[in-house]
């Protein structure tokens, strides 16, 4: 099955708020803009993505993530995640009405394109399924096959909500660069051991 990607992100300026505050000051900024590109890069090259949608309302991440091959949406006005990825989906499905649709943060830049075609082709078997994240609370993807509407629930204890609205847990192992996000300083520690794109290696080697 061919996948369509929707990945939401925030306007750069205020993403990443959990990494301000740590002993060392943290380009967030720059950080979750090569955290997105990483995701993004790899995700493009998995077999069975046909095309990546980032949904944001910052200019400069939209035209760099378009120099690597996305295609952007326009943030919706006033309405968060969850509103954001609803209206990504929607326009994954004007484009291509019988698409599978996965959303995918954007704060993964430890994915790896074999990792992500196995969660994919898992998700494949049912209407809805989605992946919880590292740390077992919230999720990473959430997927809906052809004809099947997204109803994203995300925020906070997410895994929790996304199962209790009828998806199935996708319960692969040696799929951790998929559940890997990087919300504080230790899950950064962790993302930079299981192996980061060239973008987050970079600018950690220049903070180290
Ligand atoms: N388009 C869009 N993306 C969002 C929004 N809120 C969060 N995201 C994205 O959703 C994913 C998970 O976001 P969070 O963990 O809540 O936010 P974050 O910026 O990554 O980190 P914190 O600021 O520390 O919460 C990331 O890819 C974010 O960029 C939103 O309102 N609009
Ligand atoms: C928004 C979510 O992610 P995070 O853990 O990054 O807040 C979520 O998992 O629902």
């Amino acid at each position: 099955m061919a996948w369509s990607l929707v990945v939401p992100l925030k306007p750069l300026a205020l993403a990443k708020s959990r990494l301000a505050g740590t002993a060392r000051p943290m380009p967030r900024s720059a950080l979750a803009l090569a955290f997105a590109l990483d995701t993004v890069a790899a995700a493009l090259s998995c077999g069975v993505v046909r095309d990546v949608a980032v949904v944001t309302g910052d200019e400069r991440a939209a035209a760099e993530l378009a120099a690597i091959g996305a295609w952007t949406v326009a943030e919706p006005p006033g309405g968060g995640l969850n509103a954001a990825l609803a209206h990504g989906a929607r326009a994954v499905r004007a484009r291509w009405p019988h698409s599978a649709v996965a959303t995918l943060n954007a704060d993964l830049p430890a994915l790896r394109p074999a990792e992500l075609g196995r969660v994919l082709d898992c998700a494949a078997e049912f209407p809805r399924a989605f992946l919880a994240d590292a740390a077992g609370i919230g999720t990473t993807l959430l997927a809906a096959g052809p004809g099947n509407a997204l109803a994203p629930a995300f925020e906070g204890r997410s895994r929790q909500r996304h199962r209790a609205s009828g998806a199935r847990e996708i319960e692969l192992s040696g799929v951790e660069s998929v559940r890997q996000d990087v919300d504080t300083e230790a899950d950064l520690r962790t993302a930079l051991d299981l192996g980061v794109g060239p973008r987050t290696a970079a600018l950690a080697a220049s903070l180290a």
